[in-house]
């Protein structure tokens, strides 16, 4: 593999054992003045005003300083092992252009033979030889053409097809951080248009781009053997083609970056605001959503434009400079061919080799702007191949066999990137084996980071998380992965069937794999333990396609089935974080119920941020200023421990506050769908007791 390949490999070994070395952080907007704008956060380019989404690409312009070869080579990975078929395309394109080139050399023969004054009425023979090759060599061309298809259309859709493969492993493959920074819309346009264009190129503009090289190159040494002073001529029409073609690349590669950026701005407005369409409507922002995505189309309008009008002016400058030159060509020729200094079989070869030439010169400026545009799509693509991943696998891993469960944080620190102070500190926590610990803190104190720490969804900055004894940086990602489970408050569910999400964290297949009895008896038990028993009364029970990310259900709903979720999973490990904030309280107790028998011999993290969840747990840890402040019984705690007292009383408060709103409904609660609606005073009741 080439240095300047672009493959994550390349550029992920480097930091696979330094778990803490930060991504290469692309700098937004710098590098980008020449392409386009520096955009503030979440606003297009130049935008319209803020939309609601559109956040810009974070630039990595590393690519834009290489030259147009030095990018492309950076598919050499990609494309080698499709390199024999590209050959046979080249050298087939070649064979067309070759034939091409010949037939004028077997007019000129015609002209100067068989039709040469007098000769033709003598020998009508001697003219089947000629118009034979004439016709041979326009079938073999054809027959190139056609095979040039054929040997290039099969690699140039499998190189679009790994190298989109590819870039979706690697987004998966990316910490969350990644995906902070980076807007959608842009990876979508990236996997999406950008590899398509590559494709385009490489199927067509690539092959054109050596034929056109080698049809010049030729037909002008054709042309000087023909008519050396008149081939003269004609070339120095290259001179004023070279100029314009060198500052048309320049101008064209600024425009294709900036239209190819645009585009993915545009993607992301729109990803968003159908993401976003609830608040959008209860906020009656449509208006402004519109105006901002119809700023943005405008925007990318306009570079079209000015990608299309750069084109046409090339493309009209490669026509006429061609045609002036022949035009003078043929008036010295003329002159040349009546004073005798070349025959007329000479000026028609001259004549017919130019004007085979003159097709790829005209074509020139469409061949540089699709190997522009394939450029802009390598460097875009590199960007996100090249970003390294702070969370890869160990070199040497540890084996893991079966997990007990037993969690230590051991001093343990974590920032978030570009975070000036860190969330967690020197912060020690054990979780023994088989118990249930709830995590209380105030908003905002670092519980949801700190789970993520466990499934290693990010890494430690400072200190170790282990799992039975054992650093889970040392471990393989999918290992440590596998231990854990985590169900979150904000649940994603996917376009499947509630059965392949429920499902999601049970393997089918590979040397942990469940069998179908034993899968299905985990569905319905966590659905069960999850009280998801709405999931009966959809239209085809668990086998339901549920909306993108379960958008058609409630969000207790959805809450419950990502709480199955994590229960199916069978974990040694199970971070819930805050898994039952949109329940309704009977609902929750009866959740609460189940899962305290389900987590009996499982160890847990439960988020808390409400009462009646600590009350699900062993014992209870308070998060204080990046650290744990205190471990103990609910009871304990609110005897010993001040802070504790404050954080729940705040809870309460909140709940209280809540339950209030109920009841003069300011707020809507989840739906309680085939549950009994809560009793007015449930939640107060709840709370009370709690106490
Ligand atoms: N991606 C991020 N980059 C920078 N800072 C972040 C990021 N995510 C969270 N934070 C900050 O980290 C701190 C802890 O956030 P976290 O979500 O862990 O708190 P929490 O205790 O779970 O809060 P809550 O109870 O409100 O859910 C907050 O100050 C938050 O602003």
């Amino acid at each position: 593999m080439p240095d300047t390949a672009c493959s994550p490999s390349s550029s992920s070994a480097d930091t696979s054992d330094s778990p803490s070395s930060p991504d290469r952080v692309p700098d937004r907007g710098a590098g980008r003045e020449s392409a386009r704008p520096a955009s503030p956060p979440g606003g297009p380019a130049g935008g319209a005003g803020p939309a609601p989404g559109a956040a810009p690409a974070p630039a990595a312009p590393a690519g834009s300083q290489l030259s147009t070869w030095a990018s492309v080579r950076r598919l050499a990975p990609y494309v080698r092992p499709a390199v024999p078929r590209l050959v046979g395309g080249l050298l087939s394109a070649l064979g067309a252009s070759l034939a091409a080139l010949a037939i004028p050399r077997v007019l000129q023969a015609l002209v100067e033979g068989p039709l040469a004054e007098g000769a033709a009425a003598h020998d009508l023979g001697a003219l089947v030889v000629p118009v034979v090759a004439v016709l041979v060599l326009g079938v073999a061309e054809a027959g190139f053409v056609l095979l040039r298809r054929n040997l290039v259309m099969y690699p140039g859709t499998r190189i679009e097809a790994e190298m989109r493969l590819a870039l979706f492993r690697h987004l998966q493959d990316l910490p969350v951080s990644f995906h902070d920074r980076w807007p959608g819309g842009q990876l979508l346009s990236r996997i999406m248009g950008d590899l398509g264009l590559l494709r385009r190129w490489l199927i067509f503009g690539l092959l054109q781009l050596v034929v056109s090289a080698v049809t010049i190159v030729v037909g002008v040494a054709l042309l000087l053997g023909t008519a050396g002073w008149l081939g003269l001529v004609y070339l120095a029409g290259a001179v004023p083609v070279t100029i314009i073609a060198f500052r048309f690349s320049r101008r064209y590669r600024v425009i294709a970056r900036l239209s190819q950026d645009q585009s993915g701005d545009l993607a992301t407005t729109v990803e968003e605001s159908v993401h976003g369409i609830r608040v959008l409507k209860a906020f009656g922002r449509g208006r402004d959503a519109l105006e901002s995505f119809t700023g943005q189309a405008e925007q990318l309008r306009r570079t079209e434009i000015r990608k299309a009008g750069n084109q046409a002016t090339v493309t009209t400058s490669l026509q006429l400079i061609p045609e002036v030159t022949l035009a003078v060509c043929l008036v010295l020729g003329s002159v040349l061919a009546a004073r005798g200094q070349i025959t007329l079989g000479d000026l028609v070869a001259f004549f017919l080799t130019a004007a085979v030439i003159n097709g790829p010169v005209v074509d020139l400026g469409m061949t540089l702007s699709m190997t522009l545009n394939a450029r802009t799509a390598v460097d875009r693509f590199c960007e996100v191949m090249e970003t390294p991943n702070p969370l890869a696998d160990p070199a040497d891993p540890v084996r893991v066999g079966a997990v007990r469960g037993h969690v230590e944080l051991r001093d343990v620190t974590f920032a978030h990137e570009d975070a000036a102070t860190p969330v967690l500190e020197h912060l020690d926590l054990e979780l023994p084996e088989g118990t249930t610990t709830a995590l209380v803190g105030l908003t905002g104190s670092g519980k949801s980071t700190l789970a993520m720490l466990v499934p290693r969804i990010a890494d430690v900055t400072g200190g170790a998380l282990l799992i039975d004894g054992v650093d889970v940086r040392r471990m393989r990602r999918t290992d440590a992965r596998r231990a854990v489970a985590v169900a979150f408050e904000d649940p994603t569910l996917f376009s499947a069937s509630v059965r392949d999400n429920v499902l999601l964290g049970v393997p089918e297949s590979g040397p942990d794999a469940v069998g179908e009895t034993e899968r299905e008896r985990r569905l319905h038990e966590a659905l069960e333990v999850a009280q998801a028993g709405f999931v009966a009364d959809l239209p085809e029970g668990v086998e339901t396609r549920i909306g993108e990310e379960g958008l058609s259900l409630s969000g207790g709903q959805r809450q419950r089935l990502a709480l199955a979720r994590a229960i199916a999973a069978r974990p040694a490990v199970l971070v819930l974080d805050d898994p039952l904030s949109a329940l309704d309280v009977t609902t929750e107790e009866a959740v609460t119920t189940r899962l305290r028998q389900v987590l009996a011999g499982t160890t847990s993290l439960v988020i808390a941020h409400r009462p009646s969840t600590v009350a699900l747990a062993d014992r209870v840890a308070v998060l204080q200023d990046g650290r744990i402040s205190a471990v103990g019984t609910h009871a304990h705690l609110l005897a010993t421990d001040p802070h504790y007292r404050y954080v729940i009383s705040n809870l309460e408060q909140d709940w209280q506050d809540a339950d209030h709103a109920d009841r003069t409904g300011d707020d809507e609660a989840d739906e309680p769908d085939e549950h009994p609606e809560p009793r007015p005073d449930a939640r107060h009741d709840d709370t009370e007791a709690r106490r």
